[in-house]
């Protein structure tokens, strides 16, 4: 056998005789490569959606001053005692307060102050009555307010610190930025925020059937979805997509690409050539020597030969051409690396059991993981399987909001058993 021959029968071998690696091992190992990333300080204005990389703390208590919750005045409860009695109690009214003014005159017994919501109650005051439970009487220049019910003290008062006492924990770090954080974190004034850079992710295609999304269609070939699609995913995760151009099917200008986009970008993804074919590149590109490879086979279904490979502490996942393959690989790896990255807390898929909605009939060695779509049927939450879920299929990505876990071990899996879902990001969560 000539040495040619040698190499060549090695690269086989490599190429055929895959180790498959267990699905939450694969998951576990990739994502122990990711770090968190750098961080950085935005204005708070455009913080949706980012992650917080330092804890928060309230500088002040929140209400700072008790807080009338009512139009109405505020008095002493104890004034109102005499009204248990069926007596009106008349108090004299000292002071108008309204939002945003404080009011230098304390209340003593036998005086109140007309207040409004959300204005500071004044000092002798613990209870405000509301507007409509009162009547006005003048004599002379003096206005009288009548009270016919007792108030309990407290009534209508938010106290200073209900919310939050100054130094409490207002979020923690790797809480994700939406519309409850921006409110408290404006609230305390806190218009800065340190976040964790977002992960630039370099995406390839790799395929020469592949046409841009705004070619005509030209016989046998098609138009590259995959990049899209990955692009929207990596957005959806946290991270910043940077579309490259195609992967030639020559092994050593793709290294040499590949390797570029390592050393420029946070992680890089590619789609297609993974498998065994004469033009998957990427799975020899991986066990070429210059980057350690972490596994080139899963046991799972759509995404077996999902591929991923370390190079100085860069993360490269090469996923399945296949569509469903590759939407469903960037949910199981990439997306959770993305979010470590991210310096998120949670960064898999939740998992919720569910009945499965229809019976399942394929069976398969490796673990599937069924594009389904998940409801709520009388108190119970109910996961039925797309009719197509075939890998090579694209038409039922948008139709699902779950992935239906069949392990390996069942028959087929009946309707109304229960199954465990991986929770698409979206509409549920
Ligand atoms: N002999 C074997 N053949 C195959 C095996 C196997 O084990 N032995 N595995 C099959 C499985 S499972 C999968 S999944 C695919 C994986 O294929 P590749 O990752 O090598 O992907 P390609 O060959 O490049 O393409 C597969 C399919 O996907 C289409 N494709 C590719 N890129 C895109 C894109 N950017 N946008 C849309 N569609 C894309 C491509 O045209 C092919 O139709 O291998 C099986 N074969
Ligand atoms: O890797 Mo393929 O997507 O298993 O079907
Ligand atoms: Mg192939």
């Amino acid at each position: 056998m000539s040495e040619h021959n040698a190499i060549d029968d090695l690269s086989h071998h490599r190429k055929f005789k895959r180790r498959p690696m267990q699905v939450t091992d694969a998951q576990e190992l990739a994502v122990s490569y990711a770090a968190t990333g750098l961080t950085e300080h935005i204005r708070l204005q455009e913080s949706d959606g980012r992650v917080l990389a330092a804890d928060m703390i309230a500088p002040h208590p929140f209400p700072a001053f008790a807080r009338s919750g009512m139009d109405g005045y505020a008095i002493r409860s104890a004034d109102t005692s005499r009204c248990e009695l069926g007596e009106t109690v008349w108090l004299k009214v000292v002071d108008e307060i309204p939002c945003g003014y404080v009011s230098s005159i304390p209340i003593e017994s036998g005086t109140a102050s007309r207040i409004m919501t959300g204005a500071q109650v004044p000092e002798g005051a613990d209870a405000v009555v509301m507007l409509e439970a009162t009547e006005i009487r003048h004599e002379g220049s003096e206005t009288m307010v009548g009270i016919k019910r007792p108030l309990a003290p407290g009534k209508n008062i938010t106290p200073m610190g209900f919310e939050l006492q100054e130094g409490d924990l207002i979020l923690r770090k790797g809480t994700k930025i939406g519309p409850g954080e921006i409110s408290v974190l404006a609230t305390f004034g806190l218009h800065q925020v340190e976040v964790y850079r977002k992960p630039v992710v370099g995406i390839f295609s790799t395929g020469t059937e592949l046409l841009d999304i705004e070619s005509p269609l030209e016989p046998g070939k098609i138009r590259n979805s995959n990049t899209y699609m990955l692009a929207s995913q990596i957005r959806e995760a946290g991270g910043v997509p940077v579309i490259m151009e195609a992967i030639p099917d020559r092994i050593e200008l793709a290294k040499q690409r590949v390797e570029e986009a390592l050393a420029e970008y946070d992680l890089v993804v590619t789609t297609g050539g993974v498998s065994v074919g004469d033009y998957d590149i990427m799975g020899e590109l991986v066990t070429s020597g210059s980057m350690e490879m972490l596994f080139n086979k899963v046991t799972m279904r759509p995404g077996s030969v999902t591929t991923a490979a370390v190079k100085d502490g860069k993360l490269l996942f090469a996923l399945s051409g296949n569509p469903g393959a590759c939407y469903v690989g960037f949910l199981l790896f990439v997306r959770p690396a993305i979010r470590k990255m991210l310096g998120m807390e949670q960064f898999y898929l939740k998992e919720w059991t569910a009945e499965l909605g229809a019976d399942y009939a394929k069976v398969n060695n490796f673990t599937r993981f069924v594009r389904g779509r998940l409801e709520v049927q009388g108190g119970k939450l109910i996961a039925t399987p797309a009719l197509l879920d075939e890998s090579s299929v694209m038409i039922t990505i948008k139709d699902s909001d779950c992935l239906i876990v069949i392990p390996p071990e069942l028959k087929g899996a009946a309707k109304g058993q229960a199954v465990q879902v991986l929770v698409l990001p979206g509409a549920w969560t």
